[in-house]
C-alpha cells in the first residue's frame, strides 16, 4: 500500500542543529510519535491526515543527536486504534521509552495486558476535532475504569476554548491526567488573563501534568528567522514559564517530533532543546521537568 502525503504537508527537519543546551543525562522526551512506515504499518482508514513516514529509526535518531535519554511515544491519530507502530517502535527501544495508546470502549482486559507488558503506560483521549472524531463521554469514562486497574494515566489535548465544557468531565475520571501542549492557549492573550488563569485553576484541581511542549504550534512570533533570537518563540516563554514555577513537580518536556500538521514552518528541534532554559530558568526545575517528573510518571520502578 502506498499513501500520498495530505496537501501542504511538512516533513520533520532532516538535519536539526546541536543544541547549545545541555539536557541532564537521562532527560525525557515525553511526547513524540512515529508514523508509520506507511507499507509496513498502514495509516487508519478514518484518519484526517495523511503524515509522511517517520520511523523508529529516525526518531532513536534525534534522540541520541539531541542528547535525550528516553522517549514516550505517544499513539498519532492517523493510526487510529491501531498502535501497532507505537508499540513496535516501544518494544525496539529496548526499555528506553513507553507509549500511550489509543483504544476504543470495547477493548479487552487481555489487549490492555499485551499493551502493558509492551511498555504502554497510557490511553490519549483527543479533543481536536480536525484530528478526529471524538468519541462520546460514556465511552471514555468506560476506557478509564478499564485502565485504571493498570495504574494508567489519560493524557488530553484539547484547545483551551473547549476546556469550560469539559472540565467537569476530566475531574470525574478517576486517573491521573496528563495535558497535551499546556491546552493550547493562546499566546496573544494576556499570561494572567481569565483564559490562562482558567486553565492553571484546572491543573491545579485535577493534580494534572502538563506538557509544556509545542511552542511552534502556539507561538504568534514564530521561529528564529522572524525573532532573530536562538531562543525563538518568545511569545510562549511567559505561558510556559508560569506553569513549570507553579507546578514544578507536575510538568512535562517533548519534541512532539515529527511535528504533524504543522503549516507555516517546521522547527529545528534543536531550536526546541534550546528553547527549554528559557522555561525552566534553573538547573533544578530543569532537572524536575526533564528527568524527575517523566521517570515518576513512567519509570517509577526504575528511580535511584
Ligand atoms: O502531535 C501533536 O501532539 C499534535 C497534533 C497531532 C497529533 O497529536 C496526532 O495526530 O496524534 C496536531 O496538533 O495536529
Amino acid at each position: 500500500i502506498t499513501f500520498t502525503k495530505s496537501a501542504g504537508w511538512l516533513d520533520w527537519c532532516p538535519e536539526p542543529g546541536a543544541p547549545r543546551f545541555r539536557l541532564p543525562v537521562g532527560a525525557v522526551d515525553a511526547h513524540c510519535h512515529v508514523f508509520g512506515p506507511g507499507e509496513r504499518f498502514p495509516f487508519a482508514p478514518e484518519r484526517k491526515y495523511t503524515p509522511c513516514d517517520a520511523s523508529e529509526e529516525q526518531l532513536f535518531g534525534l534522540r541520541d543527536r539531541l542528547g535525550v535519554g528516553r522517549n514516550v511515544i505517544v499513539q498519532a491519530t492517523c493510526h487510529g486504534a491501531d498502535n501497532r507502530a507505537m508499540v513496535h517502535a516501544v518494544r525496539a527501544a529496548r526499555g528506553r521509552a513507553r507509549g500511550i495508546a489509543t483504544v476504543r470502549p470495547d477493548v479487552s482486559e487481555g489487549e490492555l495486558r499485551a499493551l502493558d507488558e509492551a511498555g504502554v503506560r497510557g490511553v490519549r483521549f483527543n479533543f481536536l476535532k480536525r484530528l478526529a472524531d471524538t468519541a462520546p463521554k460514556d465511552d471514555l469514562a468506560t476506557i478509564a475504569a478499564k485502565i485504571a486497574p493498570l495504574g494508567w494515566h489519560i493524557v488530553i489535548y484539547f484547545e483551551a476554548p473547549d476546556l469550560p465544557e469539559l472540565e467537569d468531565f476530566f475531574a470525574t475520571l478517576p486517573i491521573a491526567l496528563v495535558v497535551d501542549h499546556m491546552g493550547r492557549p493562546d499566546v496573544g492573550r494576556p499570561v494572567d488573563g481569565p483564559e490562562f488563569s482558567n486553565f492553571l485553576r484546572f491543573a491545579e484541581r485535577t493534580g494534572a501534568w502538563v506538557k509544556v511542549s509545542c511552542p511552534e504550534r502556539l507561538s504568534l512570533s514564530g521561529p528564529p528567522a522572524l525573532d532573530g533570537e536562538r531562543n525563538a518563540y518568545t511569545d510562549v516563554v511567559p505561558f510556559a514559564r508560569k506553569v513549570i514555577e507553579e507546578f514544578p513537580d507536575q510538568v512535562l518536556w517533548g519534541t512532539d517530533w515529527p511535528h504533524p500538521n504543522l503549516t507555516d514552518h517546521m522547527p529545528d528541534d534543536g531550536l526546541l532543546v534550546d528553547h527549554i532554559p528559557h522555561i525552566a530558568t534553573t538547573p533544578e526545575l530543569q532537572r524536575k521537568l526533564l528527568v524527575d517528573n517523566p521517570m515518576r510518571l513512567y519509570w517509577p520502578g526504575e528511580i535511584s
